[in-house]
């Protein structure tokens, strides 16, 4: 049965070894959060139209169904059992054609993401889907590091998806199973959240969309061999580790910072790829470490001199910024741990691994301080659920009115209130692939 309306959540992340590296083929560490994008999608009253609404990035936009060439965009997808293929590359010839008819938008913000909507729309849809609106509201910061794009971008594929029938809707409330049919729905996510990662930069490595579909804790390594998957190993007993999580709120975009990293390593080759190696071997050796059988205060004492030669090469790389390097000055002068940027740099987040040693008076000192610079900060919980979805049969009666309510969920104020409506952690019954 085809829902009309429903929510699809995906969380978001939190790199602690390898970003940038990671887009090179070289392992990367990371974790879900506990803070997730929301995606709801209702039926329009006008069956031709969709619209999104995007009120985290002040984005309003509709567009006639019967504007888009279907029969043209159709002709540069491949289709397999009736699914469409993902492709190494975005089709340029179906960016064009939705370029079109993106033309005026000013924002380049808006552009992309409406082009990374039209692009998933065009592929996983047909016209003869009736048209929704789509609203989404993130608790996670948008453009910090923690992965807002890909967890987005995972709630449209899995939304749009279950729409066209191209997927099932998930039908149990326990996340951690691993039936052949379930895989291969969260595959069909991942990839095609991919697809959607590829419109906001060119060349994501695919670690945000793994965690974003899967949940938990990766070692994720990119295979540079053209339709050869990813490597993706779950990391289940992932050590529990005290770590806070500052964001500067510079602004910044991760394609801008992924392209600077490039120009870097074409300019300066000989330099750049044995520091993008280091962090590849820094992230086998973290894994080794976390993975050990026996974690206590030695293995966390190496990690955190891991964190420190991280953070060290990618301010070699030209991804941090005063911002975060005032984070770790504080950080480091206070002695409360390691601190490394965290996700593309640049501005947005760092994390501290905390010194468990640390008296509690100077870690309230340091976040005082970061207070003082104008900086968020908070201790983290890791390891958040994968994709999600609610519909009405998941919600008691008496809830359903309040919690599918487009007019207020487009609404809320913020993160509390988001969470404490539809949150994955209340009373909401979500069902997971
Ligand atoms: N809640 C949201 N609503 C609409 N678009 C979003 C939302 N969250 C993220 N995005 C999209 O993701 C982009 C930010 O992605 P990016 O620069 O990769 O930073 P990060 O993934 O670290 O948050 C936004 O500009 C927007 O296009
Ligand atoms: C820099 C990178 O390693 C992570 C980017 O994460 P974010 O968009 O800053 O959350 C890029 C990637 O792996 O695709
Ligand atoms: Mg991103």
């Amino acid at each position: 049965m085809t829902e009309t309306t429903f929510f699809v959540s995906a969380p978001g992340k939190i790199i602690i070894f390898g970003e940038h590296s990671a887009v090179y083929g070289k392992p990367a560490i990371a974790a879900a959060l506990s803070l997730r994008a929301y995606l709801q999608v209702s039926r329009n009253d006008n069956e031709n139209e969709i619209t999104l609404k995007f009120p985290d990035i002040d984005l309003s936009y509709t567009w006639n169904k019967h504007d888009i060439p279907w029969t043209e965009i159709r002709k540069f997808i491949t289709y397999e059992n009736g699914k469409p293929v993902t492709t190494e590359e975005l089709v340029p010839e179906i960016v064009d054609k939705i370029s079109n008819l993106l033309g005026d938008i000013p924002s380049r913000t808006h552009f992309t993401t409406c082009l990374s909507f039209l692009y998933l729309y065009t592929h996983l849809c047909t016209e003869d889907v009736p048209g929704n609106t789509f609203c989404i509201r993130s608790t996670l910061p948008i453009g910090a590091g923690l992965g807002s794009s890909a967890s987005t971008g995972v709630c449209l594929a899995a939304a749009l998806s279950v729409l066209s029938g191209k997927i099932n809707s998930p039908t149990t409330s326990i996340h951690d199973k691993s039936s052949k049919d379930e895989t291969h729905q969260l595959e069909f996510i991942d990839n095609w959240s991919l697809m959607g990662e590829k419109c906001f930069h060119g060349n994501p490595s695919g670690i945000d969309n793994a965690v974003a579909t899967y949940g938990g804790a990766v070692m994720f390594q990119r295979v540079s061999v053209p339709s050869q998957p990813s490597i993706r190993t779950t990391m289940r007993n992932f050590p529990s580790m005290k770590l806070l999580l500052t964001n500067t709120k510079i602004p910044r975009s991760t394609a801008d910072l992924v392209g600077g990293v490039a120009k870097r390593n074409s300019e300066y080759p000989k330099l750049t790829s044995p520091i993008l190696d280091a962090m590849g071997n820094l992230a086998s050796e973290a894994y080794k470490i976390m993975t050990a059988p026996e974690f206590g205060h030695v293995e966390l004492e190496t990690l955190r001199e891991l964190v420190e030669i991280n953070h060290g090469l990618l301010v070699a790389i030209g991804v941090s910024h005063p911002a975060l390097e005032k984070v770790k000055v504080i950080a480091d002068i206070n002695k409360i741990g390691a601190t490394k940027l965290t996700g593309a740099g640049g501005g947005g987040c760092a994390i501290t691994l905390i010194d468990e040693s640390s008296p509690i008076e100077s870690i309230h000192k340091a976040i005082n301080e970061f207070g003082r610079e104008g900086f968020d900060s908070f201790e983290t919980s890791l390891g958040g659920k994968g994709v999600a979805m609610l519909t009405k049969h998941d919600v008691s009666e008496e809830n359903r009115n309040v919690v599918f309510s487009l007019e207020e969920f487009s609404a809320l104020k913020d993160s509390i209130s988001i969470e404490h409506q539809i949150g994955t952690s209340g009373t909401n019954n979500w069902k997971y692939w």
